[in-house]
């Protein structure tokens, strides 16, 4: 899987591509639809098939405060729209000359001459340019004044909802990352590279591998049932908490799992965790006696809802 610099020229081999255009944050139901549609128009022309994102999102350029909000990491999607049958992620950089590109412009020097596309293919609702003045039918007509063809792919529904980026992060707030797996199709999952901590973990005989959350979603704060997954392919059950440590001091906020039946040294290692289920919210107990039995006590339903 390559990975292109949008505002560069496209190498030869991936020239003439059929592009799927969209933030695609989480690559739910949704935006696996457009992409594949994209990739099903590639195979049957004979073309490349490439999935166009925006790095930052576009709401992290126009308004930098928003609280952390990202459902994937940039790495993590371009796995996902690999394993979709995509050949190439196409990198848009969202800084201010790529927001102070006019509709027209956008298209005609990174579509048109940057990426030289055959195709594109966008949600509906997709919109484009300096002040979103672009939007589907614009593309449509930009594609047949210049030369491509440009499709949309009409919103995805799941038991009678639309999935949508804003629901899945309305449910991971709630604590129903089951819910939210539903339209992702898969969990939602932080990766991150493990941090050293307190060290307090050990004596307590739970020693937590410590995350940052970074850019991602915060979910209800609490105690998860997760899944890690390690560089070396090895797939760990566990229970993880995700907030402050009200119990300890300063309260920082991490998520740090724990992983059943694992020892071993995962400092500095990229893992993915996915959260399958909320247990509890965190608290603060009266002795770390009590805090221990409670983790006892989670991690044993923890492993109860993953090995069923
Ligand atoms: C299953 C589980 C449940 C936990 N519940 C809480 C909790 O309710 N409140 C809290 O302050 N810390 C809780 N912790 C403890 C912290 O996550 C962590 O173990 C502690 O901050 C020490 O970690 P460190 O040595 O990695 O810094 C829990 C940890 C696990 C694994
Ligand atoms: N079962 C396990 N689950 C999570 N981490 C483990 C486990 N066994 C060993 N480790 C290692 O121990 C570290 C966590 O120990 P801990 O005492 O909590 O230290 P820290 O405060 O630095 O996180 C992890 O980063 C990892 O390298």
């Amino acid at each position: 899987m390559e990975r292109l610099d949008g505002s560069a020229p496209v190498p030869p081999h991936l020239a003439g591509g059929v592009v799927a255009l969209g933030n695609f944050d989480g690559f739910h139901l949704g935006h696996q639809a457009v992409v594949a549609r994209a990739v099903e128009r590639a195979r049957a022309e004979g073309r490349p098939a490439l999935v166009a994102t925006f790095d930052p999102h576009p709401v992290r350029f126009f308004r930098p405060d928003t609280a952390p909000f990202r459902l994937s990491t940039l790495d993590q999607r371009e796995r996902l729209f690999a394993a979709a049958g995509a050949d190439a992620t196409v990198v848009f950089s969202f800084d201010a000359a790529f927001a102070a590109l006019t509709a027209e412009q956008f298209v005609v020097e990174r579509l048109v001459d940057r990426l030289q596309v055959a195709g594109v293919v966008t949600g509906e609702d997709f919109t484009f340019g300096k002040g979103k003045v672009g939007d589907a039918a614009g593309l449509a007509a930009f594609g047949n004044a210049l030369g491509f063809t440009a499709e949309t792919v009409g919103a995805v529904a799941l038991h009678g909802e639309t999935v949508s980026s804003t629901r899945i992060r309305e449910l991971l707030r709630a604590g129903d990352p089951a819910g939210a797996a539903r339209l992702l199709t898969r969990p939602f999952a932080i990766e991150g590279v493990v941090q050293h901590g307190d060290k307090v973990g050990r004596t307590i005989g739970y020693p937590t591998a410590n995350l940052d959350m970074g850019k991602y979603l915060r979910p209800a704060y609490g105690i998860y049932a997760v899944r890690g997954h390690l560089p070396d392919g090895r797939v760990l059950n566990g229970a993880a908490n995700l907030g402050i440590r009200p119990q300890f001091e300063p309260p920082k906020e991490l998520l740090e799992p724990f992983f059943f039946d694992f020892s071993g040294d995962l400092y500095g290692q990229c893992i993915e965790v996915e959260l399958i289920e909320f247990l509890r919210p965190e608290a603060k107990f009266d002795s770390l006696d009590a805090l221990m039995a409670q983790m006892d006590a989670d991690c044993a339903r923890a492993r109860a809802i993953l090995e069923r």
